[in-house]
């Protein structure tokens, strides 16, 4: 038999007994929390590739500045990802090192560049939503409130100096566009990003999509305001690898003028970002780190939202 459990009802069945001490009710009610976390980091992901206007990305409507990307290749991607996100939450219950779980995203990446036949879609998700998935797990585990702040807390305790470690990359790392970038252009990407606990998630991502929906957007436009915010303000490696560090500055600039005109609430909005999308496909110009981050913000909005369900196999 189904049953629905909500979130706080798990967790308040791991405070009277912790999982890591647990019986065979509280093992299921774990796993169906995991199960439950990696269908909210999949839906993340499938709701941010449907997503549209989005300057220079992949949508339903075109394939942006990508010729080699459209929307059935993702959906390819996803499906390839679709138990890696509950291996990482699991992975996350069980307290794993950073070593195990990076084993365990290196696995994805592979998988990932099979279903898309080498092209990198979800290489940053991957990264980013599979640590928040493990922190999320832990938190199932251990009892912790599934709050952005306890997630994010939980992060950096479990697993901080690892990130921080992984930020530099040895002499012995394969190099990335990331990584070139980084080193040409003194600036951070997705490395530095989990070294810091995903600012641009907390920071910057999430308190965009509360506040929007506070003025009652629906929650297509939260998303659309939130991925603005993040091209305005955060360190994409993937427009410096594109265009360079002025292709960079125009994003940010672009972006900061959609936000200056008042974002989804201005009646012209769609106009003001149709504009943008058509200059950012001129110039070859693609936010994809803006596109991972605005997942993972989504991600942790609907994990920390109290109406969160899981689904428990009896
Ligand atoms: C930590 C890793 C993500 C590796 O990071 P690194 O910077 O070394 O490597 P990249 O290969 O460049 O991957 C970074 C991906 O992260 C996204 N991103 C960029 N900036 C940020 C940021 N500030 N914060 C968060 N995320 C960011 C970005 O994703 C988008 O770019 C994709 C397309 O990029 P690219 O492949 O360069 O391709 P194109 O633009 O199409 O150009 P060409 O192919 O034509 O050249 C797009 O789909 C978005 O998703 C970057 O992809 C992690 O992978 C890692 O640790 N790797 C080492 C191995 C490992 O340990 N793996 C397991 C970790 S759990
Ligand atoms: N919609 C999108 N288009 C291009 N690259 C992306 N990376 C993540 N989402 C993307």
């Amino acid at each position: 038999m189904k049953q629905l459990l909500p979130v706080s009802t798990v967790v308040a069945a791991h405070a009277a007994a912790p999982a890591h001490a647990h019986g065979r009710t509280s093992e299921h009610t774990l796993r169906a929390a995991c199960l439950h976390t990696a269908i909210v980091a999949i839906r993340s992901l499938h709701a941010e590739i449907m997503l549209f206007p989005k300057p220079g990305l992949v949508s339903p409507v075109d394939n942006g500045s990508h010729a080699d990307m459209d929307v059935a290749l993702f959906m390819r991607s996803l499906f390839s990802l679709r138990h890696y996100f509950v291996r990482m939450a699991q992975a996350g219950a069980r307290d794993t090192a950073f070593a195990q779980l990076k084993v365990l995203g290196m696995q994805a990446e592979q998988r990932m560049l099979v279903a898309t036949q080498g092209v990198n879609t979800h290489r940053g998700a991957i990264f980013a939503l599979g640590m928040l998935c493990a922190a999320v797990g832990y938190c199932h585990a251990h009892a912790r409130p599934l709050s952005a702040d306890s997630i994010r807390r939980t992060l950096m305790e479990q697993w901080g100096d690892a990130l921080i470690m992984h930020s530099m990359p040895s002499a012995m790392s394969l190099p990335s566009n990331g990584t070139r970038v980084a080193r040409l252009y003194a600036v951070g990407g997705a490395r530095e990003e989990g070294a810091k606990g995903f600012p641009a998630v907390f920071e910057i991502g999430l308190p965009q999509i509360l506040k929007s929906l506070r003025r009652d957007a629906t929650p297509a436009m939260a998303q659309i305001d939130a991925l603005f915010v993040l091209m305005a303000y955060m360190t994409d490696t993937n427009t410096y690898h594109r265009a360079g560090a002025d292709g960079a500055q125009l994003v940010k600039l672009s972006a900061q003028a959609f936000i200056a005109q008042g974002g989804t609430a201005a009646p012209a909005w769609q106009a003001t970002a149709g504009a943008c999308h058509r200059l950012f496909v001129s110039k070859h110009l693609s936010p994809g780190g803006a596109a991972d981050m605005l997942a993972a913000s989504w991600f942790v909005f609907q994990i920390s939202a109290s109406g969160a369900r899981v689904t428990e196999q009896d």
